[in-house]
């Protein structure tokens, strides 16, 4: 019997997106991170791309014991691509490994898929709590670090910036300074 059975999840088809917020350490830095569930029926696409826009890291989620939920990866691959921001960070997740006894795909299969699309890959259980802290950790890992990149791009630009004006401000003094003017004529 699955762990899952014994809890109701959400009703499917009454949310399309759920939300949640988290507090995770990474390195020695807590982090404040928003998580929304899209809903991955058709039927309501048109407001989960929506919510690609403005993602920093996306988990795409396959079930090991559906082959069919596999092959739509690459629907989502594009999907996001067309939908969310250039540079978003991403995962593939194989969830429900726990259910070993109904799998239909293997973890090379995965493994292979996130090869050729550039992506780490994890499989987890939510029911048995696999992998899911570690994932979380990796995206947020990767959004930082992409983040980061653009962060000292912002900081060398802001001090460049800096030492230009005081150089402006140090040549646009008049000739000669204050002690000098003492000098000459009092
Ligand atoms: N055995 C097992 N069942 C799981 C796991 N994760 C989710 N489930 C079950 O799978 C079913 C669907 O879970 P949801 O969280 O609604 O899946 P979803 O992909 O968000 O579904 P939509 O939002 O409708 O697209 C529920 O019955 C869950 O209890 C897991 O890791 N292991």
């Amino acid at each position: 019997v699955s762990p899952c059975n014994t809890h109701s999840g959400p009703a499917s088809g009454i949310h399309c997106v759920d939300f949640k917020m988290k507090t995770i350490e990474v390195d020695g830095i807590k982090v404040r991170i928003q998580i929304w569930d899209t809903a991955g029926q058709e039927r309501y696409q048109t407001i989960t791309k929506q919510y690609y826009r403005r993602a920093q890291g996306i988990f795409l989620v396959y079930d090991i014991s559906s082959e069919r939920s596999y092959q739509h990866i690459m629907k989502w691959v594009s999907d996001v691509d067309e939908y969310a921001p250039e540079g978003v960070q991403k995962i593939l997740i194989g969830n429900k490994a726990d259910e070993e006894q109904k799998r239909q795909v293997g973890r090379e299969q995965g493994q292979q898929l996130a090869r050729e699309y550039g992506m780490d890959f994890y499989e987890t259980s939510a029911c048995t709590n696999v992998n899911i802290k570690e994932s979380f950790t990796r995206l947020t890992e990767l959004v930082l670090q992409a983040h980061r990149k653009e962060l000292d791009g912002l900081r060398t630009r802001a001090s460049n910036e800096l030492a230009l004006a005081e150089l402006e401000e140090e040549e646009g003094k008049p000739e000669g300074s204050v002690n000098s003017s003492k000098t000459c004529w009092c």
